[in-house]
């Protein structure tokens, strides 16, 4: 299909290169936190408020954009003239392991009123959909901290404003390769407190449970919570971010969007509990560690870089 991005030609060019493995200041790390005792990090939640009837719009304009020819995603802002991107594999993958079969828009919610006046149904739904789902966001975080220190916080409702949020749609397109070679996304903790994600009837998420991929059945009534890598640095690793993936299709593309819940970048995220796992570090810190560490290896560390 034309509107798929040239995943064949850069599955070939990577085939064959070396199979990396975790560096071994990785896997300590990992192996310190596997010992702690966690509270649930990925669920589904129903009577969440936010109607089929959004869900369903949301699906037709992904596909809609989704859907479109390649060059033109690659090319053309569809939302607004500076900060929405499209992207599909993984631009720093030196190998396989590394490699998504995907492509997604990364639409950053820092323009949602304008969105509103705009006069495409794109860009209408996307803010009508984000301005329900901040909200819900909103709640599960507080409802999730209380439940962690015993009173309520207004520390994500002071630091989370919703634009400095962002939603990503992906799309899977059905892949040819065996899913034991590749997969729709590779296995990553999420960069946030939390997202709320909701997936098609397809299939294909899955979570790293005591050392097993365990796959999250869709629901069509359900959307999917995740705790995030600040959560579990804020929570002094009560709630954990849990690691999760997305397998390949041969046959169906799948669909899914996901809000994150993201402070603004001079927010500090301190460990509530002593003693403390994490050092003390900037949302704009936590993000430039991760990219230049993608940038550098294709991997993300994440949190076990800031343990103390
Ligand atoms: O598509 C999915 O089900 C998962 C997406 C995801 O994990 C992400 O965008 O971080
Ligand atoms: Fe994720």
């Amino acid at each position: 299909m034309e509107s798929d991005p040239p995943f064949q030609e850069k599955y070939k060019s990577l085939f064959g290169s070396v199979m990396e493995q975790m560096t071994t200041t990785e896997k300590s790390a990992r192996e310190r936190l596997l010992g702690l005792p966690a509270k649930l990090g990925l669920f589904q939640v129903v009577n969440h408020g936010i109607s089929g009837e959004i869900l369903a719009r949301m699906k037709c304009e992904q596909q809609k954009l989704f859907w479109q020819p390649f060059q033109k995603k690659v090319k053309e802002k569809f939302l607004d003239t500076s900060t929405d991107y499209y992207h599909w594999g993984n631009p720093n993958a030196t190998s396989l392991m590394q490699f998504s079969w995907s492509e997604a828009f990364h639409i950053p919610l820092n323009h949602v009123q304008m969105w509103k006046e705009y006069n495409s149904t794109l860009s209408t739904t996307v803010a009508e959909f984000a301005e329900m789902v901040s909200e819900l966001a909103q709640k599960i975080a507080e409802i999730l901290a209380e439940n962690f220190l015993g009173y309520k916080s207004n520390y994500f409702a002071r630091n989370c404003q919703p634009s400095s949020c962002y939603l990503r749609m992906s799309r899977y397109p059905p892949c040819p390769i065996s899913s034991d070679s590749i997969c729709g996304l590779v296995p990553h903790t999420d960069s946030d407190f939390l997202t709320i994600l909701y997936q098609d009837q397809v299939g294909g998420l899955q979570m790293l449970k005591d050392g097993k991929w365990v796959g999250i059945k869709p629901n069509p009534q359900a959307l999917i919570i995740n705790v995030g890598d600040l959560f579990q640095a804020w929570s002094n690793g009560a709630y954990k971010s849990i690691e999760h993936r997305v397998v390949t299709n041969h046959e169906v593309e799948r669909f899914s969007v996901g809000y994150f819940l993201c402070p603004s970048s001079d927010t500090f995220i301190q460990c509530c509990g002593e003693p403390a796992l994490y050092r003390k570090f900037s949302f704009r810190e936590y993000r430039q560690q991760v990219q230049e560490d993608v940038k550098s290896t294709g991997n993300k560390v994440g949190l076990p870089r800031f343990l103390m």
